[in-house]
C-alpha cells in the first residue's frame, strides 16, 4: 500500500477514578491516536505512551515529534509499505517503541481491513472469547481497597492484580486474602523495589499469588534472576522485556518466569507475536498487559490476547475500569470475559461523535 497521510489525533479521556501506582497517579489519559489512510483502506491505532516518562523513558509528546519528524516521513516516502515493512523502514531509529508500535499497528489495522482479515485471524488466535482480569491501584485505606476489589470480583473479573510499593505491600494482600479466599490474585511493583528488599519480598510467598510483577529496576534482568532464587513467588517481567531479544535474554537467564506483553512496549503486534513463540517454546506463560486503552488499543489486545500461549488472564479490562465513556462501542465483561473483535482489521470504529468531543488537537501529515 501506499501511505496518502497520517494523522495525529490527541484525545483527553478522564479516568472513572484515580489510578496510583508506585510512580504516581493518573487522573486523565493524554492519548494520541494515529489514522494511517491509504487508498484501499484507513487504519486505526493507540500509542500507549503517558504523558510524563514515567512508566517507560517514552512520553506522547515525544512520541508524536518523533513521528512527525522521522517516522511518517520515512514511511511516506516509500511506493509500498505493508506491516512487516514498517518495521524495517524504522529500524535505523533507535528507541521509541511505543511511537513505532503504533504506526505498524494503523498500517496493519488499514492493510487487514482492506483484505477483510481480522487482527485475530492473523495474529493466529485460538479462541473467541478471553478471560479478564483487572488492576487495582494503591487505596488510601485497606477498607477502601476490599470494597473496590469486591466490586470487580461482582463484576466478574477472574483475576485481581494489586499495584504494590514499600509501605503498602503485605498487608494489602494479606487482607484480600483473608476477606476473598482463593481468588486468582497477583501484584505488581511497577520496579518500586531492589534487591535488599527480598527478605521483605518473601513475606509474599505466605499468599499464594499467581505472580510478582516487575520488581525491580525497569532496565535490570540479572537482579531479577537473583531474586527469582529467593522468592517462591513466580517472577513476572513487565517493563524489563522490550523486545524478543530481551525475552530471550530474561529466559536464559532465569530472571522470570512469566511475561506480561504489551504490544506498545515492544514496538508492535509482530513483535508481540515473536515473544509470545518464543516463550511457548520455552514453556513460560505469558498474559496481555494494559495501559489503560481506549477501545482502539483494547480490540488489538483482546485479539492478541486470543493466542494460545496466554494461559492466564491478562489486564483486558472492560471499557468500564477506566472510561465512563470510550471512543468505540465499549467493551463490556461477559461472565468475566471478553469476546474477540470479529471484523476486519481491529474489529471497532471510533464514534465520531464522541471523537470530535474528546479531540484537544489533530494534525494531518501529508504523504
Ligand atoms: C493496567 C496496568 O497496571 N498497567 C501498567 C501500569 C500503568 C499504570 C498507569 C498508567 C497510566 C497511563 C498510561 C499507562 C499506565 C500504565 C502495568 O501493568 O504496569
Ligand atoms: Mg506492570
Amino acid at each position: 500500500m501506499k501511505i496518502t497521510g497520517v494523522e495525529l489525533r490527541r484525545i483527553a479521556m478522564p479516568l472513572v477514578a484515580p489510578f496510583r501506582t508506585s510512580f504516581g497517579t493518573e487522573h486523565s489519559r493524554d492519548v494520541l491516536l494515529v489514522r494511517v489512510v491509504t487508498p484501499e483502506a484507513e487504519g486505526w491505532a493507540e500509542c500507549v505512551a503517558m504523558g510524563e516518562p514515567l512508566y517507560s523513558p517514552e512520553y506522547v509528546d515525544g512520541a508524536a515529534d518523533v513521528m512527525r519528524r522521522f517516522m511518517v516521513p520515512a514511511l511516506t516516502a516509500l511506493q509500498h509499505v505493508d506491516a512487516y515493512g514498517v518495521g524495517q523502514a524504522l529500524e535505523p531509529l533507535k528507541g521509541h517503541r511505543m511511537a513505532k508500535a503504533a504506526l505498524e499497528t494503523a498500517v496493519l489495522d488499514a492493510q487487514l481491513r482492506a483484505s477483510g482479515e481480522s487482527f485475530a485471524r492473523f495474529l493466529g488466535a485460538s479462541r473467541e472469547a478471553v478471560p479478564c482480569g483487572v488492576s487495582v491501584g494503591i487505596m488510601n485505606s485497606i477498607p477502601e481497597l476490599l470494597d473496590a476489589v469486591d466490586g470487580y470480583i461482582a463484576e466478574g473479573y477472574v483475576r485481581i492484580k494489586l499495584k504494590i510499593e514499600p509501605g503498602w505491600d503485605l498487608e494489602p494482600v494479606r487482607a484480600v486474602r483473608e476477606r476473598f479466599g482463593d481468588v486468582l490474585l497477583q501484584v505488581d511493583a511497577n520496579a518500586a523495589y531492589t534487591l535488599t528488599d527480598s527478605a521483605h519480598l518473601a513475606g509474599l510467598d505466605a499468599f499464594g499469588l499467581l505472580l510478582i510483577e516487575q520488581p525491580l529496576a525497569d532496565d535490570d534482568l540479572v537482579q531479577h534472576a537473583e531474586l527469582a532464587k529467593r522468592l517462591r513467588t513466580p517472577v513476572c517481567l513487565d517493563e524489563s522485556i522490550e523486545s524478543a531479544a530481551h525475552a530471550a535474554a530474561a529466559i536464559s537467564l532465569k530472571a522470570c518466569s512469566v511475561i506480561n506483553i504489551k504490544p506498545g512496549r515492544v514496538g508492535g503486534y509482530l513483535e508481540a507475536r515473536r515473544i509470545h513463540d518464543l516463550c511457548r517454546a520455552n514453556g513460560v506463560a505469558v498474559w496481555c498487559g494494559g495501559m489503560l486503552e481506549t477501545g482502539i488499543g483494547r480490540a488489538a489486545n483482546v485479539a492478541l490476547a486470543a493466542l494460545p500461549g496466554f494461559t492466564l488472564p491478562g489486564d483486558t479490562s472492560a471499557s468500564r475500569r477506566y472510561f465512563a465513556r470510550d471512543v468505540t462501542p465499549p467493551f463490556e465483561l461477559r461472565d468475566g470475559h471478553l469476546d474477540v473483535p470479529a471484523g476486519p482489521g481491529i474489529g471497532v470504529d471510533p464514534d465520531p461523535a464522541v471523537l470530535d468531543e474528546v479531540t484537544t488537537s489533530v494534525e494531518w501529515l501529508a504523504g
